[in-house]
This record gives C-alpha cells, structure tokens and sequence, in this order.
C-alpha cells in the first residue's frame, strides 16, 4: 500500500513535470522559436524527475494526435481545461497508454472519470481507420541509428585517465583517437544522473560539436570571445583548453539561455569566464576593451538539421506535417543564413583576432558553405586564409567553391551528428613561430589600441557593466 502511494506520488508529480516540458516543446515548435531541445528543455536543472519525464513527454509527444482526436470527440478539453490542456493530454497519455494508476490531482480525476468515454471513442477511431490496435494509428516509425555515448573529460575538475577508471568499473570506455580528452561509450549508455556529470568532471558532448573549440585551439592566457554562446558547452571547454588561464567572455541574447549559460560556467568550475546576456553584434571591436581579443568562436543560431534525429524532431507536430522537409531553401534558412554571414563578417573585423572558428548543427549548404563564401572576400582584405582543421578527418566541405576542401563536415554516416567548421587564420608575428603578416597594417592598430585601453579602461567598464550578468572578476 505504502510503495504503491510512492508510486502514484511519483506519477503525480512526473505529469506535472512532463506537462510543464511539453507546453514549452509545442509552444516554440508552433512558433518556429523553440526555448531548447526536447532533451534539453527535460535535462535543464529545474526538472528534477529527467527519467519519467523524458519517458512521458516522449510517449505524449508519440500520441499526441490521436489523444487529441479521442479527447476532442469526447468534449473534454473544453475552455476549463484549456488552462492545464498539457497536463490533462500527459494524464490522458498515462491512464489509457501508460502506467493507468492516478487517484489524487483534479486532471487525473477528470480523465478516470471519462475513462470509458475516452475508451469508447479509442476503439471507433480504431474501428473507422480499419486497424485492430492504437500502434496501428501511430505514424511510420522514424529509425535513429543508435551511436555511441561520447564524454568530455572536464580537466579543470579531474583527469581523462582518473575518469576512464572510474567508468571502466561499470563500462566499456575508448579514448577517442581525434579529440583530445573524448571517451566513447557504448551507445545507449545513460550517465545523465551520474555524479561525474551532475559535479561538472565530465560533459555529456558529442564528438562533432567537441572539435570546433579544439579548432580553434585558444592558449592559456589568451583573451576569447564566444559570440553565441548558450548553453556554453562549447564556452567551457575552451576554458578546459586554456587551463583556465586568460579569460573568455561568453556572449547570449537570450535571457533564459544566459541563465543555463551561467549554470553550465558554474557546473564547470572554471573561473575565467564572463557571462554577458547580449547581442554580439553590438559589441564593438574598435572598443579597447576588446583591442586583446585573439581567438572568435562563432557557432550561432543555425536550423539544427544536422541533430535534428538526436533533438527528437520527429515527434514534434511539424514534422508530421511536413513542415521540416527539405527546409534548404526555405526562408527560415535564408534567413539564419544572412544572419550567420553578419556574425562572421563582424567576428572577423575585430582588430586583434587571430583565429575565427565558425560552426553550425546544419547540413544545408546555405548555412555552411554559402556563409564561408559570401564573407571571404572580407576575410581575405583582412589577411585571413582558411586553415584546415582535423586534416586527418575524411569528410571536407561540399565543393562549390575553391579552397572549400579546408572546410570540415561531420555526418550521420560518420556515426556523428551532422556539423561543419571553417577556421580563418590571420597570420601575424608571434614568437618567430609563424611568418610576420605582410600586411603589417594589422598589427598596428593591436598596439595602438592596447595605448589606448588605459585612457578608455573607465568609459569601457561602465559599458561592460551594463551588460555583465554574472560576477564581474576583471579579467577585462
Ligand atoms: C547554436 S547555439 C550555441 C551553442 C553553444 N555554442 C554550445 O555549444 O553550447 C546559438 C546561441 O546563440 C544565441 N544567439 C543568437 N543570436 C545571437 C546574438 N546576436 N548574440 C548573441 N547570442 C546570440 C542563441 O540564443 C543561442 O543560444
């Protein structure tokens, strides 16, 4: 009796939960401005069952249309419900497709009230469709190849080997052979709630989206900036990479994602970053506050085609209708496209830049190549060259234009996510290492501009601060 009231707790506050992830998940997908992923919006800090909920949203998602058609024909979600209609379809979801055990909550009340009604009209929507069972109603089944779990050893916390014994009690783990740091797991392998991942040791990231800060390759003591940033994976293993020397100022427009940014900084324990909840685009490269910046990482809103399977995409309403099919040339491309060229063009006017990685979750060639492409000419006056990052990596650019073989793509076939990666390189005099730039122009605003940040550190830190969200430790 005891473990069965734990139960049906745990039910109750699992459809709640799930109710909650769900009115955000068909709120942005109706709205083409989703909030996060269906994973990520589940695994955020605030849901605190992530298995159940995971679990029911899914499911929900799974039968949505058909719970709606069977709570439609039964007037059920009449203007009353309207208010609570994620918490009456997830309950609906639970009694007549799930678990079935809800004695306490008026939306469980509800539901068993009209349990038979909804039944009844299950079985004439089953019986006018001509099948014998509800599977039979659901849509064709979308097949993910499952690949493997891959980790990020967090090094400011632990190290790679203490990890790989740690794991390797309970699972089979690898290195990877490319990505420093990188473990690979059996596919399936579930470590959300492990305590390596819940203290901030490891970062559960997957191989492709890893290899865009080891591109860019900041050192440690050198000053970054990540333009995009939330919700800051990317952010904190370059602050891994620059044994947490130097500092990196991570840049979100959004305010909630700058909240998750902030969270996932403090996961990391890395204690170099700044956290700014604005628009890159206005911060000023000519503003000595930025006149050290040497390394960009840009990976900006892009259509997310290349994870769309791993985000869950196909149990979202517009998808079965349709409305993410072949989304190459639809405006929404276009017009993250023209954004992501604004991005790039302004990453690489800053004056000191030395290195540009620019990276994106899409397939489409308008958010990849097309990007690289239109900004080169700029990249070019400015005395960048595209480097090739990972030259032992097999996959390059698509080839529509010259020099498009430097470019990086990462593909489902690759048993990874589909990504792509371009790194600008600016020559310029550093320790006898590299050739001198020959446009020595570039050099002198760097050194003018360092004059100068003295006479300005006023004027710049009150504007910073306008924008600084989190601790300001002045590393600025
Ligand atoms: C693809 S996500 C970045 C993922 C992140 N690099 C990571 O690996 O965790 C792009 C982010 O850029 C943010 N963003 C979009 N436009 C922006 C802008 N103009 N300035 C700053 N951030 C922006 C979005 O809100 C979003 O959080």
């Amino acid at each position: 009796m005891a473990s069965r009231d734990a139960a049906e707790r745990a039910a109750f506050f699992a459809r709640r939960e799930a109710a909650a992830v769900l009115r955000r998940v068909l709120r942005g997908d109706a709205t083409r401005r989703a909030a996060g992923s269906i994973k990520s919006l589940v695994y955020s800090p605030t849901v605190r069952n992530k298995r159940a909920t995971f679990a029911l949203v899914c499911q929900t998602l799974k039968y949505l249309p058909i719970l709606k058609e069977v709570l439609g024909s039964s007037g059920i979600l009449n203007s009353k419900c309207k208010k609570q209609e994620e918490l009456v379809v997830v309950t609906a979801y639970d009694i007549l497709f799930g678990q079935g055990i809800a004695v306490s909550g008026s939306a469980e009340q509800l539901i068993m009230t009209h349990k038979d009604t909804l039944s009844n009209a299950l079985d004439r929507i089953c019986a006018k469709r001509k099948v014998s069972n509800v599977e039979d109603l659901l849509g064709k089944k979308t097949e993910v190849k499952p690949k493997p779990r891959f980790l990020r050893v967090n090094t400011l916390k632990t190290t790679t080997d203490s990890v790989v014994e740690e794991l390797g009690k309970i699972h089979m783990v690898d290195k990877d052979d490319m990505v420093p740091d990188m473990l690979v797991l059996p596919p399936g392998t579930d470590l959300h709630s492990h305590p390596l991942v819940t203290n901030g040791k490891v970062f559960l990231q997957g191989k492709a989206s890893c290899m865009v800060a080891v591109a860019l390759s900041p050192k440690p003591g050198w000053k970054v900036i990540d333009a995009c940033a939330a919700p800051g994976n990317k952010t904190v293993h370059l602050a891994a990479l620059m044994n947490g020397e130097g500092s990196i100022i991570a840049c979100e427009l959004n305010k909630e994602r700058a909240k998750t940014l902030q969270h996932t900084v403090r996961r990391s324990g890395a204690n170099n970053i700044q956290t700014v909840n604005g628009d890159f685009l206005d911060i000023d490269g000519n503003d000595p506050s930025y006149a050290e910046v040497r390394a960009i990482l840009l990976d900006p809103s892009c259509s997310g085609s290349g994870i769309s399977a791993e985000r869950l995409d196909y149990l979202l309403p517009s998808y079965s209708r349709g409305e993410q099919d072949d989304a190459s040339t639809s405006s929404r491309v276009l017009k993250l496209s023209a954004f992501q060229k604004k991005a790039l063009s302004h990453a690489l006017s800053f004056p000191s830049v030395e290195r540009v990685v620019y990276s994106t979750c899409s397939i489409h060639q308008a958010e990849n190549e097309d990007v690289v492409n239109a900004v080169l000419p700029l990249a070019t006056s400015l005395g960048f060259e595209l480097a090739t990052p990972f030259p032992q990596w097999h996959r390059r650019g698509l080839p529509v234009f010259e020099g498009s073989e430097h470019l990086l793509r990462t593909d489902p076939e690759d048993n990874l996510e589909g990504f792509f990666i371009a790194l600008f390189v600016r020559k310029v005099a550093c320790g006898g290492v590299e050739e001198p730039s020959e446009d020595v122009a570039l050099e002198v605003p760097r050194k003018l501009v360092r004059r100068r940040r003295n006479r300005f550190r006023a004027f710049s830190s009150l504007r910073l601060s306008r924008m600084i969200l989190c601790s300001n430790r002045g590393l600025w």
